[in-house]
């Protein structure tokens, strides 16, 4: 194994300091440290941080290699800061049994470039009806912690209970996709003002607010844990501060779109913007903003729905709803937190980390502690081009957007998996 000796970061933010890695570990930080036959690796001017954690990943594979496969997605991930990334149930067979999410953990296992860890079907084929094999999964080799329908809402509230309390068993925790499938019927867009003028079938805040009122109610009977996927509306927000204040279990995630965009980008009708939950409105995006500050959202997930072109590039009715969001997330955080260097660290990659189990990611850079961890370079700026993106799929809101922020490496277990701002594999 190769030590590497990075000069000159400032963990953090703080003063800067090296860092010596090796043996897949923090060996050391200090001022002037010796090379001793590691590698060096200029950090003047670059800030460290824990390796970020997704824990909202769509990774298309088994079933839609050609839109991302674990690898590409892996890559992706990798080049956007991240160390670990948590893979999204719908695949094609879904995730449903332990055969599934242990292909998956393999696959990325092979791939090298993040830890993988499925995500679990709650339901049977994500038809909700039927509770799928939970505990075999979490038994299995993939140890499987968190369970989700995404694409689908568990909107069954008999069979939400019954997942709760399974997981509770092992302390795992249930992803809802929060939508009330009869408030959404043929839903295209953000239900508004902009809906009623383009004629489009709207999404209401109410379908979201709905069910998260309802599941942190279940979650609060059960006294099991809950996690809200991208939360997208303002009253959402309020619900989630309600419920925590009363000693709910449960955490919810904001994804960068939602952060940054509004439904005003449907007037394009460029089903770029197609997404669920759909782009809503400014308010909105400045009470999830103040939410994801003050802790009422617990972190940023980036909800990377890679899209083939055919599913993208066609009338807004058909497209598919999801945009990517890996390579661009920690520039949109920088773009809407400021270099809050511990805030985002929180958010991105110890909260997460916690959520999911995963205890050797979310550490910050210390002696002892796995090497996980990024390099960025905060004063870079780039123009977001669709066609250098590792992604297999082209399907991200950002084309042609200046952002703050690039990722100059990434470590995973001590070995780079980024350097230059370039994947090593
Ligand atoms: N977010 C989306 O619009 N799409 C996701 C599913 C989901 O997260 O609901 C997908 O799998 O494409
Ligand atoms: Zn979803
Ligand atoms: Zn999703």
């Amino acid at each position: 194994m190769t030590a590497y000796l990075i000069k000159g970061v400032s963990l953090l933010g703080a003063e800067p300091t090296d860092l010596l890695i090796r043996d897949g570990v923090v060996a050391e930080t200090g001022a002037d440290l010796a090379a001793d036959g590691a590698t060096v690796i200029d950090a003047a001017g670059l800030v460290a941080l824990p390796g970020l954690v997704d824990l909202h990943t769509h990774l298309r594979e088994p079933g839609r290699e050609d839109a991302e496969t674990v690898e590409s997605g892996s890559r992706a991930a990798a080049l956007g800061g991240y160390t670990a990334v948590c893979a999204m149930a719908n695949t094609s067979p879904v995730a449903d049994t332990a055969g599934v999410v242990e292909q998956v953990w393999r696959l990325g296992r092979e791939a090298g470039l993040v830890d993988v860890q499925p995500i679990g079907a709650v339901t049977v084929g994500l038809a909700g009806e039927r509770l799928a094999e939970l505990g075999a999964m979490a038994d299995s080799a993939a140890r499987v912690r968190i369970f989700s329908d995404d694409g689908h809402c568990v909107a069954d509230p008999r069979l939400m209970r019954r997942a709760l309390e399974y997981v509770k068993a092992f302390d795992g925790v249930i992803a809802q996709h929060a939508e009330e499938p009869r408030l959404t019927e043929g839903a295209q867009m953000h239900e508004g003002a902009v809906s009623t003028r383009l004629g489009l079938t709207g999404w209401p805040a109410v379908a979201e607010e709905a069910i998260i009122a309802r599941d942190v109610l279940l979650a609060e009977h059960v006294g099991s844990r809950l996690h809200v996927c991208h939360v997208s509306t303002a009253g959402s927000v309020e619900v989630l501060r309600q419920a925590k204040a009363r000693g709910v279990r449960v955490t919810a995630e904001v994804t960068p779109h939602h952060l940054l965009l509004t439904d005003v980008r449907a007037e394009t009708y460029d089903p770029v913007y197609k997404v669920n939950p759909p782009l809503r409105t400014d308010e909105d995006v400045t009470a999830l903003r103040a939410a994801l500050v003050d802790g009422v959202i617990d972190i940023v997930a980036t909800d990377h729905a890679p899209h083939a072109v055919e599913d993208k590039e066609c009338e807004w009715a058909y497209a598919r709803p999801g945009m990517l969001g890996l390579e661009t997330a920690l520039s949109i955080a920088l773009e809407v937190l400021g270099p809050r260097w511990d805030l985002i660290a929180e958010r991105m990659s110890r909260t997460p980390a916690r959520i999911a189990g995963l205890e050797s990611h979310g550490l910050d850079p210390a002696p002892g502690v796995p090497a996980n961890l990024t390099l960025v370079d905060p004063a870079a700026r780039r123009v977001v081009e669709p066609g250098e993106l590792a992604s297999l799929s082209r399907n991200t809101p950002y084309a042609g957007m200046s952002l703050p922020g690039r990722v100059v490496a990434t470590f995973l277990r001590g070995e780079p998996t980024v350097l230059d701002g370039k994947a090593v594999k």
